[in-house]
């Protein structure tokens, strides 16, 4: 799957916020829009009107994925050894008909089935403006999306997105009271709010710059915060990122049924010379079996933000968690060295992801900054490119003069990290879930479950972490008291 952080970071907000402004006076005029019925149901709740979407289906429909995998057959889709059922892992997922042996090439989604950024629209208008405004990728995809969706039976993509979740499992759906306080303890909490905060202006963005101006072929009864958070949900789960197609992204119907194992090293790319989206397995299958794919290196905090689920614990080998160091604001030295992070591009709060098999070497050379006395300011910078991982300058930098406090400076950030995390995990027990509905309450309890198993994986990495700190801080401890020993044994024979 796509690595949508860096996308969504590198394309999304910067280059549309410098969107020109539309220059044609009559929009309306210009364009005779064919979209004529707006299909969403209004329902309203509470004292706000909502717009209830109606599409996609329940994230476990089966129904709406045979007549998926129905249309995908009629459409060009080779037969395939795999069928869309009901699994433990993902609710549902792609599973082997036959023998499938290892090393197999799968699946063979030809182009013609893959939703780009240059797929037709059935507004075609629609599709004009955005391209005429040189709307990015990801939120051109994500309007094309709700346009098709909202014109059903009359987009080619009415079964695709029939059989897409309804609402998808979105860290977006959380609500800021939510992520507050389910993910306390958590840096993901920080990269939730941020993508929030993303799509919320990338969605203000387009109204204020296109939809506002083009009401006709933009209403917001369908184009509105509301559809953009589905719409982004859904990008968010299920675009891949082609490395074969110099990285380009796409919606791949049927190979985004395939769900993520941490076990499987293989991934979905463009394969040349059968002209489809392939995968091959890195181990065999037996019919029956679920087929899996990986979505990428990604931790288990990383999989929540954009997939919407925790793997189990101990299973994930590329599980990380964020550690914020900071330097000191009462430090003598706080002028000299933030002006050596600024010149780095290094702030004076940084995250570096902890591993269960160890740290990153940037996440030493900032603790060495922040310990670093005066006498050791001509340092600075070689200490900041070092914590910098956007330098090729020399990482794995040693100033055995203050290892013993840059230690015991990452162990502090880390034990007072793990309070956060057992505060929360002891209160979750009793958290109150004072909920009127059933749905709601279920729906509580299944978001307080994601945040267990997140904080519960993090919290083991960093008692790791604390273990070896510890080790380390004792051996060089026991190491200096020998060596007090033998000077003061010297001292003695010399006397
Ligand atoms: C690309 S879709 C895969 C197909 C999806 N299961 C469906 O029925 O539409 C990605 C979504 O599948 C689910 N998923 C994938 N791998 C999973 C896993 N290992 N555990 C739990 N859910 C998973 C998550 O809901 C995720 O957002």
């Amino acid at each position: 799957m796509a690595e949508v952080s860096r996308i969504f970071h590198s394309t999304l907000i910067p280059t549309f916020s410098t969107l020109p402004h539309l220059t044609l006076n009559s929009p309306r005029s210009q364009f005779q829009p064919r979209r004529s019925t707006i299909h969403c149901s209004i329902s309203t709740t509470g004292d706000a009107t909502r717009i209830a979407i109606s599409w996609g289906c329940d994230v476990d429909s089966l129904e709406n994925a045979a007549a998926l995998q129905k249309w995908l057959s009629e459409s060009g889709l080779p037969p395939q050894k795999m069928a869309i059922e009901r699994v433990e892992v993902g609710e549902r997922g792609l599973v082997a008909l036959k023998n499938i042996r290892k090393g197999e090439k799968l699946l063979f989604v030809p182009p013609s089935l893959f939703i780009t950024a240059d797929s037709e629209w059935s507004c075609p208008e629609a599709g004009d403006v955005l391209k005429q405004n040189s709307v990015p990728d990801w939120p051109l995809l994500a309007t094309y999306l709700i346009s098709e969706a909202s014109l059903m039976k009359s987009s080619r993509w009415s079964n695709y997105i029939s059989a897409l979740p309804q609402q998808p499992y979105s860290l977006l759906y959380w609500t800021r009271a939510e992520l507050d306080r389910y993910l306390e303890a958590s840096q993901i909490r920080e990269r939730a709010v941020e993508r929030v905060n993303n799509v919320t202006g990338t969605y203000n963005d387009l109204r204020l710059r296109i939809f506002t101006k083009y009401p006709d072929l933009f209403p917001e009864e369908v184009f509105n915060m509301e559809t953009f958070k589905w719409s982004f949900g859904i990008l968010f789960s299920r675009l891949v990122r082609l490395p074969s197609m110099e990285g380009r992204v796409a919606l791949v119907p049927w190979a985004d049924m395939l769900n993520h194992s941490c076990e499987v090293e293989t991934f979905l790319d463009y394969d040349k010379s059968s002209q489809g989206v392939v995968f091959t397995t890195d181990r065999p299958y037996q019919p029956g079996e679920q087929v899996f794919i990986s979505y990428g290196k990604k931790s288990n905090g990383e999989l929540l933000l954009s997939y919407g689920f925790v793997p189990r614990e101990g299973t994930n080998p590329r599980d990380s968690v964020e550690l914020l160091l900071s330097v000191n604001k009462s430090d003598k030295c706080y002028k000299e060295k933030m002006e050596a992070l600024r010149k780095h591009r290094l702030s004076a709060s940084q995250c570096f992801p902890l591993q269960i098999t160890g740290w990153p070497l940037e996440l030493m050379a900032y603790a060495y900054l922040a310990v670093s006395p005066p006498s050791m300011s001509r340092q600075f910078d070689e200490m900041a490119a070092a914590a910098s991982s956007k330098t090729t300058s020399k990482k794995d930098i040693k100033y055995p003069e203050i290892e013993e406090e840059a230690l015991q400076f990452i162990l502090d950030t880390c034990e007072s990290s793990l309070l956060k995390y057992t505060r929360f995990l002891q209160e979750s027990g009793s958290m109150d879930l004072d909920m009127t509905s059933p749905k709601q309450l279920n729906r509580k309890l299944f978001l307080k479950q994601l945040a267990v198993d997140l904080c519960t994986s993090e919290r083991r990495i960093l008692f790791r972490s604390q273990y070896i700190l510890r080790r380390r801080l004792r051996d060089i401890r026991s190491g200096e008291l020998r060596a007090l020993r033998l000077f003061g044994g010297l001292k003695k024979l010399f006397k």
